[in-house]
């Protein structure tokens, strides 16, 4: 069951929440796919220039979208889902046996579940494009921190670029090796982020080692020149047969 869960989880993009998913069908999913989700939004792409980019997050976009042009990098795209129904199918993917005080979130819960960073109005939150580039195995951030990211006052709270690293790194790893997930993410917060101001992402997939992806990323200004927060982090590739 784990297995053919696994699969059909990949298969039908369970996690086609996440960047760089394969491109959604062009009509609504059918009946099979509409079991693993309550409601999709197959068809809003949430990483493309909107009103509330600021302009140095445009000019970084159309940046990076030039450099799409040969090939070597690809925009990823993030269309996000409200809920995956059969969350328990793969809570069990993941662990085939939690402990037993794990009370699982039910299905009236489940229906008002939505991706944390998809959760602001637009500008308010989280704003962010993912590129991959496969040969050098990098997966870019540009991110936008909103006013409703405010730590100390004037700056990004410390979770926020927390956050977009875990995503950053996360997705290189995710591009790697499929399903995974955070085992350890150690962060040096050098300097704090302006609220409002755009900042890099730059992670790298630096050492497989059996299931584990060792990825470091750096945060800096759009101009380089700031080095806001360096990371480390271990992701471990989920293995069916280890859950089953
Ligand atoms: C913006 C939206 C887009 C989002 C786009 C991107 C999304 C990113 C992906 C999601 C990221 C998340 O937030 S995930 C949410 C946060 N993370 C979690 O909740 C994970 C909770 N932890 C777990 O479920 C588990 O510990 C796992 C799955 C991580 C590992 O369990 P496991 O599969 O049983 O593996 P296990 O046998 O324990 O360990 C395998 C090997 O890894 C080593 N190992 C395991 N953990 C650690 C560790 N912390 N530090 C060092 N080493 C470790 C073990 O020693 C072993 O080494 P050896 O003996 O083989 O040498």
């Amino acid at each position: 069951m784990l297995r053919s869960c696994a699969a059909r989880l990949h298969a039908l993009g369970a996690l086609r929440g996440l960047p760089g998913a394969a491109r959604p069908p062009a009509r609504s999913p059918g009946p099979a796919r509409r079991s693993l989700f309550l409601e999709a939004d197959f068809h809003k792409d949430s990483s493309l220039p909107k009103p509330s980019w600021s302009k140095d997050m445009r000019l970084l976009f159309d940046q990076f979208m030039k450099k799409c042009e040969d090939g070597s990098w690809t925009r990823l795209p993030f269309y996000s889902y409200k809920a995956v129904q059969n969350v328990h199918d793969f809570i069990a993917f993941i662990h085939g046996s939690l402990p037993s005080t794990a009370k699982l979130v039910d299905k009236e819960q489940l229906s008002q579940a939505q991706i944390f960073t998809e959760s602001f109005k637009d500008g308010l939150g989280f704003e962010y494009v993912m590129f991959y580039n496969d040969a050098e195995k990098r997966t870019v951030c540009l991110f936008q921190g909103g006013p409703h990211l405010q730590g100390m006052p004037g700056f990004l709270h410390g979770g926020a670029v927390a956050t977009m690293i875990d995503a950053t790194v996360g997705m290189s790893a995710i591009k790697a090796e499929g399903l995974v997930m955070t085992a350890n993410l150690n962060i040096n917060f050098k300097r704090p982020v302006p609220l409002c101001s755009v900042v890099v992402i730059n992670s790298h997939l630096d050492k497989t080692e059996g299931r584990k992806l060792f990825i470091s990323c750096d945060v800096r200004s759009v101009d380089e020149t700031t080095l806001y927060s360096e990371a480390t982090s271990l992701f471990i590739k989920l293995d069916p047969e280890k859950n089953s």
